[in-house]
């Protein structure tokens, strides 16, 4: 258990005036995210690479009552964009709250190809600009007692076919942050890890890439962004959404893990995959 004491309950009061980095907020989850922080009047520093909707995302919280809302553009398999964001941070505000890790880079939904530059690239978009963005935003957060969330999946704690690099990047992420959380909790650093295990969400995206393989309905990405928010303000170790489908999921993984596999292969429509 932490040796600090984490809040009980959620109140959206608690997010008023707060700082917070949300990464991949031009759309799906992380747009969505933006708009409850913005509803819930917190200072919102908004990343993706593409500019024209992240203008829009900032406009529109703007509209709903942030109390101050920017963004930067660019792509996260540069190096040097993760402490471009957080100089932009401390210059602007001085310090930070809370780092919402979210973004992914493009990948399929299909038999793995054998691209190895692929893996490399979405590991670094993924998994290495995660560690980087965290790194530099530590000092900060040790400083607001702040918290960090990332963004995970199922396919981050249990291997399905059709997401091999995917996977991989999020199997990272627990690796990484898991471990990092001892460490901060044995030196006493009250700055919090949240690690996300979302199931299938109904951002455009994720429908666009499997809709055809997998009949079961997505989770709403509104509740599911809300669900996050709270999760890292309550300091939770581990949010798992929708907590019905990944809760059954990781519990017959633990128990029967060939069952639950052959389960997974034979609800797809493996027919309807294609092969690059
Ligand atoms: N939807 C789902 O079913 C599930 C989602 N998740 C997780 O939820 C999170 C959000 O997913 P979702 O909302 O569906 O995804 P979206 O595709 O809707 O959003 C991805 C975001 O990342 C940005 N992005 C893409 N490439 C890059 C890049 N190279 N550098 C920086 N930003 C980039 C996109 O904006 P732009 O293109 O403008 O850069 C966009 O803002 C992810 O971490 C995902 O793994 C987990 C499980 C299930
Ligand atoms: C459908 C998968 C898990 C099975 C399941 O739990 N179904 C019932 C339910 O969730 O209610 C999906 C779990 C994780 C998804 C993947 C993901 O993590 C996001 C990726 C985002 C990307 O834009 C393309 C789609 C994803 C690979 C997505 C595919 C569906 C899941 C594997």
């Amino acid at each position: 258990f932490y040796f600090y004491s984490a809040p009980e309950n959620f109140n959206e009061e608690m997010l008023r005036g707060k700082r917070v980095i949300v990464t991949g907020a031009s759309s799906g989850i992380g747009e969505q995210m933006a708009y409850h922080l913005a509803r819930m009047e917190a200072h919102l520093l908004l990343t993706a690479r593409t500019e024209a909707k992240l203008q829009k995302v900032v406009e529109r919280c703007l509209e709903l009552g942030a109390a101050s809302a920017r963004y930067i553009s660019g792509s996260m398999d540069s190096p040097s964009l993760p402490e471009q964001v957080l100089r932009e941070a401390e210059n602007t505000w001085g310090g930070l709250d809370m780092l919402i890790l979210n973004h992914i880079g493009q990948s399929g939904f299909t038999y793995f190809s054998g691209d190895v530059g692929h893996v490399r690239k979405l590991l670094e978009t993924n998994f290495v600009s995660y560690v980087a963005l965290a790194t530099a935003a530590l000092p900060m957060l040790k400083e607001s007692e702040g918290s960090i969330v990332v963004v995970s999946s199922i396919a981050g704690k249990i291997a399905g076919p059709f997401t091999a690099p995917y996977s991989a990047t999020k199997f990272a992420l627990d690796g990484f942050f898991s471990s990092l959380r001892q460490e901060l909790i044995i030196d006493k650093v009250n700055v919090s890890i949240t690690l996300c295990i979302l199931g299938y969400i109904n951002t455009e995206s994720a429908v666009r890439a499997v809709s055809h393989v997998i009949p079961d309905t997505p989770a709403p990405k509104e509740e599911c962004a809300l669900e996050i928010i709270r999760a890292g303000v309550l300091r939770r170790r581990e949010l798992h959404y929708p907590g019905s489908s990944v809760g059954t999921m990781l519990l017959l993984h633990s128990i029967a893990p060939e069952l639950l596999d052959s389960i997974v292969r034979s609800s797809y429509r493996l027919e309807n995959v294609q092969r690059t």
